[in-house]
Parts: structure tokens; sequence; C-alpha cells
């Protein structure tokens, strides 16, 4: 198992580091003259490993934004439309809580059946929440701040990483036979999400795997919440080395994003004080 995630990584690690994007950058220069990617003023991610705290400081900036008078909204990818609750509904169906990530037999063969084309869903919800008509960019363009949990660098590190063998789905019996199938490439998963335009501000909440998995357990225990497929300790932490990797890369690929990498083992107010402060707010 654990050469098994190791591949993974190196797979992950490669596909990033050949990704042709420069070619598409000299492009896009002689057509517009620019060569950054483009980027929605106001529009502001927040990512992280599950349990880094990416929900809890989403809702207290946009409450301080508000509080301040700016007009500021907050969503969250998946998102509540169709293709985000079906996405949801993948991503969550369990039998009972108190196993790890228990599925229903039914519940574990439309995941299985239904995990390739989750890089699509995602790339479809993303577009809806961009470009559809109550969306980030009509929001932005009218003036208001727009907070998004999570965006295309979650597609890239979670979808670019999760071969099924990664995960535990291991309350198994297990006649499905496909563990160890890999996911959608990450050349795949960049050409689906590379037209998004990306936010001003990208807020990473760094968190060791240890630490995400104790404040998942114990907002499973006083929050009553279900533990999604991808919350597992020993997959957060692959998580957390991708996500390393793909801070690089746009920092190299897009110097008009600003990227803050923010120590996520901080109490919720230190954390809260420090993306204010990055956002020229304190
Ligand atoms: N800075 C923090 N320190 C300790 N616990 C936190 C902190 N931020 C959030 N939490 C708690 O950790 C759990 C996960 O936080 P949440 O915001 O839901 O994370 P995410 O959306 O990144 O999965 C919740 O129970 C939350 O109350
Ligand atoms: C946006 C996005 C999320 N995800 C995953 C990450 C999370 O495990 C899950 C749901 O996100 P989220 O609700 O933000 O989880 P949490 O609040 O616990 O951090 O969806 C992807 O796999 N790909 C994507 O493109």
């Amino acid at each position: 198992m654990m050469v098994q995630k190791d591949r993974t990584l190196i797979r992950f690690t490669r596909e990033l580091a050949l990704l042709r994007y420069g070619d598409t950058a000299v492009e896009q220069a002689v057509k517009t003259g620019r060569t950054d990617p483009e980027i929605i003023p106001r529009f502001i991610v927040i990512e992280g490993p599950d349990g880094a705290g990416g929900s809890t400081q989403a809702r207290l900036l946009e409450r301080y934004l508000q509080s301040v008078g700016l007009a500021c909204e907050c969503s969250t990818e998946p998102g509540d439309g169709r293709i985000g609750r079906h996405i949801r509904t993948l991503l969550q169906d369990r039998k009972n809580s108190e196993q790890g990530v228990a599925y229903a037999p039914e519940a574990k063969a439309q995941f299985r059946a239904e995990w390739g084309k989750l890089a699509q869903y995602f790339a479809a919800d993303r577009a809806e929440h961009i470009w559809g008509m109550d969306g980030i960019l009509a929001k932005t363009q009218a003036g208001m701040y727009c907070i998004s949990e999570r965006y295309l660098f979650s597609s890239l590190v979670y979808q670019g990483l999760s071969g099924l063998s990664d995960l535990n789905l291991m309350d198994l019996d297990d006649s499905g036979g496909s563990d160890g199938e890999a996911g959608t490439s990450i050349s795949e998963i960049w050409e689906l999400n590379r037209d998004f335009p990306l936010p001003q501000h990208f807020f990473y909440l760094d968190i060791a795997a240890d630490l995400a998995e104790q404040r998942i357990a114990r907002r499973e225990t006083e929050e009553q919440t279900k533990r999604e497929i991808f919350e597992q300790e020993g997959f957060l932490a692959q998580v957390r080395q991708a996500y390393l990797a793909v801070l690089e890369h746009f920092g190299r690929i897009a110097p008009g994003m600003e990227i803050h990498h923010l120590d996520a083992n901080q109490s919720r107010e230190v954390l809260q004080g420090q993306i204010l402060q990055r956002l020229g707010q304190s």
C-alpha cells in the first residue's frame, strides 16, 4: 500500500511538472498581449486539506467584510446546484459513522462507477459557479467580494491524486475489482480547468495530516457532521504534499494571483487576523 501511495505522489508531481502551460501562455500573449492568466478582482479562494479550517475562516471573513460595510458573499465548491448536490452524495453516502468510511454497498458501487467522472463533475459545477447567471463573475463585476471555499486547486490536488487504492474503502468484501485504478491524469484535469479565471487572492491553510484528522474527528462528534470520503489521515498527508506542488506551480505561472500560505495550526482568531492583514483590512 505504501509503495502504491509513493508512486501516486511521484506520478502526480511529475505530471504537474510536465504541464505544457508555457506554450499556452505564449499563445495567449500573442492573442491578447498578456502572459498572465485572467484574474478576477475581489475573488478570494480559501483551501487546504480537509480539517484545516477553511469553512470556519471563510465564514469569519464574510462576517468581517460585511461588518465593515463591504458587500460580500461566501460560496462553496461543490455547490448547492444539481451537479454539486450529486457530487456531495457521492462523497458522503455512508452507512454509519462509527467505523471510519463505511459505505453502504450500493453507494460504494455508485462511487466506483462514477469515479472516473468526478473531475468532469467538479468542472461542470465550477462553470456554473463562475459563469452562471448569479455567479462569481457577475457578482464581482457588480463590486462584491466573493469568497469561495475551494476552487480548481482542489481538483488538481484531489482528483489528480486519487487512485481508488489510495482511499480506504476498506470495509471491503470486495468484488468491485477496481482498486488500484488511477484517477484522471493531471493533464486531463488541467485541460478541464485551464479556462477558468483565477482569484485575486488564494489562501492556502496548511496543516499536518494528524492534526487535520483530530479536528475532523472532533467535528464529527461535536457537530454531528458526516465524514466524507477524502477525510482520511493517510490520504490527507498526500493531499498536503500535492498542495505544496500546486502552490509552487501557480507561483510560477500566475504572478498576478496573490498566494498566501498560512499555518492553520493557530487559533481561529490569529488566523483570521493574518487573513485580514493580507487583504489589507487590518
Ligand atoms: N484554528 C482552529 N483551531 C482549532 N480548531 C479549529 C480551527 N479552525 C476550525 N477548527 C475546528 O476544526 C473543525 C474543522 O474546521 P472546518 O472549518 O470545518 O474545516 P474545513 O472546512 O477546512 O474542513 C471544526 O470543528 C472547526 O470548528
Ligand atoms: C472543489 C473540489 C472539492 N473536492 C473535495 C475536497 C473535499 O474533500 C470535498 C468537499 O469539500 P468541503 O466541503 O470543502 O470539505 P471540508 O469542509 O471538509 O474541507 O470535496 C474535490 O475532490 N475536488 C474539487 O474540485
